[in-house]
């Protein structure tokens, strides 16, 4: 589903955010990646949503290329795409319903089977007694299942979240993790970019690790222990996590 040959992404002043990154998630893989403040998460997964471009190499997407989606392409492009961001980005003058319905009203959805969907999608992360309500009046842990609704009420089948887990306690956290394990039991392609060690060792799967830009490990579909080990041995990962 994904294919990275020899990305790299210069942003302006000439920093190498991405150097020579290169691999393959099939579809219907769950994959973290890791890595230290600045290795470069947010930067694949912002090539991933065409948030900004590579600069070398090729990144394909279900066989497309992104370098040739043009941008009024991107949109049509991000139908298929779920996103869940760290800090949530909901519409504060929006109640829950209208900011997960969002996705689908720019799609021109019709109104009653948004209703349908957008129902489902609350259901599904817990928070359907709270539609009416707006996000201010929501905890930390809500706000982000909203955020999670909204990214998967159009059904992807790739659900790309940066950090989603970085301003929740343990058991937030965990809850939120069961969410994603979830939607990657029912077929979605799922890529989490995060520090926490602990809970990719309670999820298992792949980790992707990167290191001031460059891909420095790929365990494949490591056992929670070894993608631990790895992880926690990184010294700049350790820093950032101690700080
Ligand atoms: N728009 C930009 N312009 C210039 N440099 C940028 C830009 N965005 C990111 N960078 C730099 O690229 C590097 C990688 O940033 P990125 O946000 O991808 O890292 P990250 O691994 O997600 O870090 P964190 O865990 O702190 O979010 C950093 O050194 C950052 O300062």
């Amino acid at each position: 589903m994904i294919e990275f040959s020899h990305v790299s992404k210069r942003y302006p002043g000439e920093y190498d955010a991405l150097r020579d990154v290169s691999f393959r998630v099939e579809r219907g893989e769950m994959v973290f990646i890791t890595g230290h403040s600045g290795a470069g998460k947010t930067t694949l997964l912002k090539l991933l949503s065409l948030i900004e471009r590579p600069t070398r190499g090729q990144a394909l997407v279900n066989g497309k290329n992104l370098s040739r989606v043009t941008t009024w392409r991107i949109p049509y492009y991000r139908r298929h795409l779920g996103i869940v961001f760290q800090n949530y980005k909901l519409l504060s003058d929006r109640t829950v319903y209208d900011n997960v319905a969002l996705p689908l009203v720019v799609s021109g959805v019709e109104e009653r089977e948004i209703g349908k969907r957008v129902r489902a999608a609350l259901d599904k992360v817990g928070l359907l007694d709270k539609e009416r309500l707006y996000p201010v009046v929501l905890s930390g842990g809500e706000q982000q299942r909203v955020g999670i609704a909204r990214a998967i009420v159009h059904k992807p089948a790739l659900l790309l979240a940066d950090e989603p887990t970085g301003n929740l306690d343990a058991m937030l956290s965990d809850e939120l993790l069961d969410l994603f394990l979830d939607f990657n039991r029912h077929g979605v392609t799922v890529l989490i970019a995060t520090h926490d060690l602990r809970l990719i060792g309670r999820a298992g799967r792949r980790v992707l690790m990167l290191r001031r830009g460059e891909l420095v490990e790929d365990t494949g579909p490591a056992p929670p222990l070894a993608a631990l080990q790895l992880a926690a041995g990184d010294p700049l990962l350790r820093a950032k996590r101690d700080a």
